[in-house]
């Protein structure tokens, strides 16, 4: 998307065969870029969030495989690279998906062909996300229509965390729809969830939506039901980090939440995810691995000073322990549909199967 009226992607290749990423950690006080070179450096992008988003992940942790094969094309680095990458973050399959995907190209490819094929088939899949979310979003957009047109005014759309062309390569998951929608001239707002510990909502997607002129409000997680209550909320959409086999739906902490209020007030609540989100390995959400971060994340902020510095402050009381799941289970009993590449289906294995037949 773009920022300052220049087009990016969140991750591009230069010509000395290294990779550049947005440095999501300094959004949205700074705009700076990360260059990484080795499968070391993306794998260390992917762990401290400098890039994130599930689909991001996946697209950045295949570049690492690439660096690898490019340092040394032997079968024991290839499953060197595939563990440390693999090892980065638990819970978003995309993770999972990208190296799996990077594995059945290069495993039979010999030694001299693998750098080329890696570098080749990184660029493959995030050419790739960029249409599957140009996808989603116009599936999403019929339903934002279909929303917009029962009601006189603005449409308020709510979202949580960030699943904008931030989290992806381009376009975005769930800020697809809502770009495509503004994009046509719709009457749109976005509540925007901040997103405790941290902030995804109000550092990212905040700044994508405003960098659009998207009309957008952050508030609080804690404010989303009563907005909801008081007939504010017209519909949720949210991104996902995996999706299981019976529709259950992992993403951001605070997400089922949402979903509860959002079901509570019969506010439609949809999840938007491109086909490598899926897992039809698991059968229910309880089996997805929910990754555990520092209580740092949770005990300390980092913010703009008055003069434009960048500071960290603790905001808890000192010495109390925090607890820190970045992620949670949403059942599909919660989710109103589920808006993919390919169309929208009933959060359900039939639902899923009768979209992605061959998965
Ligand atoms: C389109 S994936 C977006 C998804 O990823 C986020 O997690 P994180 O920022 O920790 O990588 C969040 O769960 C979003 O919904």
């Amino acid at each position: 998307m773009k920022i300052h009226g220049k087009h990016y992607r969140t991750i591009w290749t230069r010509p000395d065969e290294t990779v550049e990423v947005i440095d999501q950690i300094k959004l949205p006080h700074r705009f700076e870029t990360v260059v990484l070179k080795s499968a070391e450096d993306c794998a260390e992008t992917i762990r401290n969030m400098t890039v994130r988003g599930a689909p991001l992940i996946g697209a950045t942790a295949a570049y690492g495989v690439a660096f690898a094969m490019k340092k040394d094309p032997s079968s024991k680095a290839l499953i060197s690279a595939l563990d440390l990458l693999g090892s980065t973050r638990p819970t978003a399959v995309n993770l999972k998906w990208a190296l799996k995907r990077m594995h059945d190209v290069l495993h039979a490819k010999t030694h001299g062909e693998r750098f080329a094929e890696a570098w080749a088939e990184a660029a493959a899949i995030c050419d790739e996300d960029v249409e599957v979310c140009r996808a989603i979003g116009a599936n999403g957009l019929k339903i934002f229509r279909e929303a917009a047109a029962k009601k006189q005014g603005t449409l308020n759309v709510l979202t949580h965390c960030n699943a904008g062309w931030l989290a992806t390569v381009d376009w975005g998951t769930a800020l697809a729809p809502i770009y495509m929608a503004y994009n046509e001239g719709m009457d749109i707002h976005v509540w925007v969830d901040e997103t405790r510990p941290r902030n995804q909502g109000a550092s990212l997607t905040a700044y994508e939506l405003g960098s659009h002129g998207v009309p957008h409000t952050i508030i609080a997680d804690n404010a989303g039901g009563h907005y909801m209550q008081h007939g504010k909320v017209d519909l949720c959409i949210v991104g996902t980090d995996r999706v299981t086999r019976n529709g259950d739906v992992a993403n951001k902490i605070g997400t089922y939440l949402k979903a509860l209020a959002a079901k509570d007030n019969g506010v439609p609540f949809y999840v938007a995810l491109p086909g490598s989100t899926l897992d039809m390995s698991l059968a229910h959400g309880s089996d997805i691995p929910i990754e555990e971060r520092s209580s740092d994340e949770l005990l300390k902020m980092t913010g703009r000073l008055p003069d434009g510095g960048l500071a960290t402050v603790e905001i808890a009381a000192p010495g109390s322990p925090g607890a820190n799941p970045a992620f949670d289970v949403t059942p599909a009993r919660l989710v109103t549909a589920l808006i993919t590449e390919r169309g929208v289906c009933e959060a359900s294995e039939a639902g899923l199967k009768g979209l992605y037949p061959d998965r």
